[in-house]
């Protein structure tokens, strides 16, 4: 499991995260939610060990760690197959072995006909899908994503929430998803944590019990609206950070 024990950080003079106490277990789905510049992906950042904690303690037991970020950062003069393989060269896996394994996920992805494909030859959609499968590739057992569809129009990301969920949450993969749509989190979350203020601290934590199969389009909008009567939420929702307020 990682888990983040009354973890705080500070970025030159700003504190920007404080009293942060969660985790993410084997398997499950958490997504991190909260209004623009409450520190999520600072969060998904000390999560990865990508900053270092200014107080507290985080502590992550995944064999695997994998991310993918807002941008899909591939590397352009490599071909598709080999962007999804490059973790995998990265850890001595023969050519042949990894491009087989780059093959099946690429069609698991809905990308078959792409193989040879520059980055600059795919759509931005395609783009987040290769992103995806990168991170599989390394049989990641803790996925951190950071709002990897917010670029997506709206089918695309009906489609690429849909990918997630059949390959990251249905194979029990643990994942941690930073997202400023609440209806987006309760679609793929066993949990959803709600994030505010400044610095940002949780406000609000909802177990989502709801079988994947019935989070209808209608329950998820239905569950969002409940949700958004905690006042808590709704005020974190309307929260603007000091340096919006006119
Ligand atoms: N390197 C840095 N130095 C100082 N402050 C920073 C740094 N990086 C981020 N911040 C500040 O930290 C706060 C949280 O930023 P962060 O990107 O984590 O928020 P967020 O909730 O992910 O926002 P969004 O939803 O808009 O992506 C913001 O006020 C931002 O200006």
């Amino acid at each position: 499991m990682m888990e983040l024990r009354n973890a705080s950080l500070q970025l030159g003079p700003n504190r920007i995260l404080e009293a942060i106490n969660f985790s993410v277990q084997p398997g499950e789905s958490v997504c991190l939610v909260g209004p623009s510049g409450c520190g999520k992906t600072s969060l998904l950042r000390l999560a990865a060990g990508l900053v270092d904690i200014s107080g507290g303690s985080v502590e992550n037991r995944f064999a695997c760690t994998a991310a993918v970020f807002q941008e899909p950062r591939l590397l352009p003069w490599r071909r598709m197959l080999d962007n999804i393989a490059l973790g995998l060269k990265a850890r001595s896996v023969p050519r042949k072995e990894r491009l087989e394994i780059a093959r099946e996920l690429a069609d698991s992805v809905g990308l078959a006909d792409k193989y040879t494909l520059f980055p600059h030859e795919l759509s931005g959609g395609m783009q987040q899908r290769v992103a995806l499968a990168r991170a599989l590739a390394v049989g990641a057992d803790l996925l951190l994503l950071d709002e990897p569809f917010s670029a997506l129009d709206v089918g695309l990301r009906n489609e690429a929430q849909e990918l997630v969920q059949r390959l990251v949450v249905d194979r029990g993969i643990a994942s941690l998803l930073v997202t400023h749509d609440l209806t987006e989190a309760l679609r793929l979350a066993h949990r959803v944590v709600v994030i505010s203020g400044s610095p940002g601290h949780i406000v609000y934590e909802h177990r989502v019990d709801e079988p994947f199969a019935s989070r209808t389009q209608s329950w998820l909008y239905e569950a969002a609206a409940h949700l958004l009567r905690q006042p808590v939420v709704n005020e974190s929702f309307l929260y603007k950070p000091q340096s919006e307020v006119a």
